[in-house]
């Protein structure tokens, strides 16, 4: 086991008007692992907590109440360092120009993290080159600055930068969505080959069924703060949560 939560809750603190103090509880007594190698997709409405739970994962937001485990060892416990976390999880956003300093080239956004992590490594140009053409660039993008990328070539120097950690675990958070659908589909044969290359284990949080099922071996399913459901078998696995059932309904492939 990979990543592990415990019956994760998570609230968020409201201020209202007149001093009264409410909460938003935007994900309950959530329980979930992924193992190593796994693709797992995360799904849901909108506002049904999906975001809040990665943030959680990556201790972006503390949680309420459970844990979140890492091999076993809680992430929330002081023995473990920003350093582990990063090394071992990296997230990949919706919004790459959040992601990627627009005053630095590509070079130095990808020999940025070898740089951190992998301190003995000297060759960050051709290590650089390595993760462009994982990611299906060439070696001429190393000069480019973000600004003179396309939405889909940004989200492809995401892709590589978290790469570059060689993390185990990296989390897609409507990583693919703004892009169009020949983008998408490039992206996600991309990440389906990397993984086949020994790589690391998807977290993939979408609005998308077709694209979870393109690329994730299970899938969960989020609604009003809780996962209902887990879908192993995508071809005969039976759905009992109504939601799920009308997501489904949606995707044309599954009837
Ligand atoms: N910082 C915050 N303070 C208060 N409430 C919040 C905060 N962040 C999120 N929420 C609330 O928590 C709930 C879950 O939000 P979250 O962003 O996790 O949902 P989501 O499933 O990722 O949605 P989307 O698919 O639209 O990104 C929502 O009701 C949202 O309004």
């Amino acid at each position: 086991m990979l990543l592990e939560l415990k019956k994760v809750t998570k609230e968020y603190p409201l201020r209202l008007r007149r001093g009264n103090a409410k909460s938003k509880i935007a994900v309950k007594n959530v329980s979930f692992a992924i193992t190593k190698g796994e693709s797992v997709g995360l799904v849901g409405e909108s506002g049904s907590g999906k975001s809040t739970l990665a943030k959680c994962m990556m201790r972006l937001e503390k949680i309420t109440s459970g844990q979140v485990l890492w091999k076993g060892q809680s992430i929330y416990s002081k023995r473990f360092k920003d350093f582990t976390l990063y090394k071992n999880i990296q997230m990949v956003l919706q919004d790459s120009s959040a992601s990627l300093h627009p005053k630095m080239r590509v070079a130095e956004i990808l020999a940025e993290p070898i740089r951190n992590f992998f301190p003995d490594e000297k060759n960050w140009h051709e290590e650089g080159i390595k993760l462009l053409h994982l990611v299906g660039l060439d070696a001429s993008f190393l000069n480019y600055y973000p600004d003179q990328l396309s939405g889909g070539q940004k989200q492809r120097v995401c892709i590589a930068k978290a790469l570059a950690v060689k993390p185990e675990l990296i989390i897609f958070d409507e990583s693919i969505a703004s892009l169009d659908s020949p983008s998408q589909k490039s992206i996600l044969e991309i990440l389906k080959k990397i993984q086949k290359l020994d790589g690391p284990s998807y977290l993939f949080i979408t609005h998308d069924l077709e694209s979870t099922k393109e690329l994730c071996d299970r899938v969960a399913i989020m609604y009003e703060g809780e996962i209902v459901e887990t879908l192993t078998d995508w071809e005969n696995g039976q759905l009992t949560h109504p939601y799920s059932r009308l997501l489904f309904d949606t995707m044309d492939s599954y009837s």
